[in-house]
């Protein structure tokens, strides 16, 4: 970490820390008064663009019909599969609120940072209590990319979008599979979203989509 200036905040992104079982104790114990945010989308669509990442590095693996499985014929989902644990929001929340009280928790939807970066992006910035600088301006709908991209009308420079690993077109998976994935995660999503105070929406028609 870099040494923080009066003034400044220093941010650190790893998505992995939330499902890490020891690092709400290690942040903890650096910074307890460390703000989180947390990026969460529907766990099946998760799930799913999980297995499209790995796929892109290792084209040969079985099918993600085949891995979301214990066994197909009785519809038991493996959740030791990490593309589908990751997915279990509420148990690994349940693990940072034994150390972070919710309030120091901010809940990003997925969905609405592609659909509102802005309206997504002044939540971000009243948590860190910064001034609302980024707003609407800073974005446009990229019709190519098929996702908002950044702009910065300060200072002339040219339009990012993010890079070819993001957004990438998802395999078709059997309806059934989603049925089955969408029907496990619900509980769990209802948990999730009693902990946090926050309805997500997850189970609404065409949300994994
Ligand atoms: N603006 C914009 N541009 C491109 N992609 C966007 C954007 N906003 C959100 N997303 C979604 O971010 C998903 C990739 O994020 P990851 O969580 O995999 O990133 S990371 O690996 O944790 O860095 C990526 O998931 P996939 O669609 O499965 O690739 C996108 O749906």
């Amino acid at each position: 970490m870099p040494k923080t200036l009066e003034g400044q905040i220093t941010m650190e992104k790893t998505p992995s820390y939330f499902v890490t079982n020891e690092a709400p104790k290690r942040i903890h114990s650096m910074a307890k008064d460390t703000k989180l945010i947390v990026v969460v989308r529907n766990p099946v669509t998760r799930a799913i663009s999980d297995y499209t990442q790995t796929l892109s590095k290792k084209p040969d693996i079985p099918t993600f019909e085949v891995l979301a499985f214990k066994n197909r014929t009785l519809g038991l989902i493996d959740a030791s599969w990490s593309a589908i644990r990751i997915g279990i929001y509420a148990l690994h929340l349940e693990n940072w609120l034994q150390y972070f009280p919710l309030s120091q928790i901010l809940f990003v939807s997925g969905e609405r940072l592609i659909i509102d970066p802005a309206g997504e992006m002044a939540k971000v910035q009243d948590f860190l209590g910064l001034k609302r600088l980024v707003t609407e301006k800073h974005f446009y709908f990229n019709k190519t990319k098929g996702f908002p991209c950044l702009k910065k009308p300060e200072d002339g420079s040219p339009p990012r979008c993010l890079g070819k690993s993001k957004g990438r077109t998802h395999p078709k998976i059997d309806p059934d599979v989603i049925h089955r994935l969408r029907k496990f995660y619900k509980p769990f999503n209802v948990m999730f979203y009693q902990m946090t105070g926050q309805d997500f929406q997850w189970e609404q028609e065409g949300s994994d989509k």
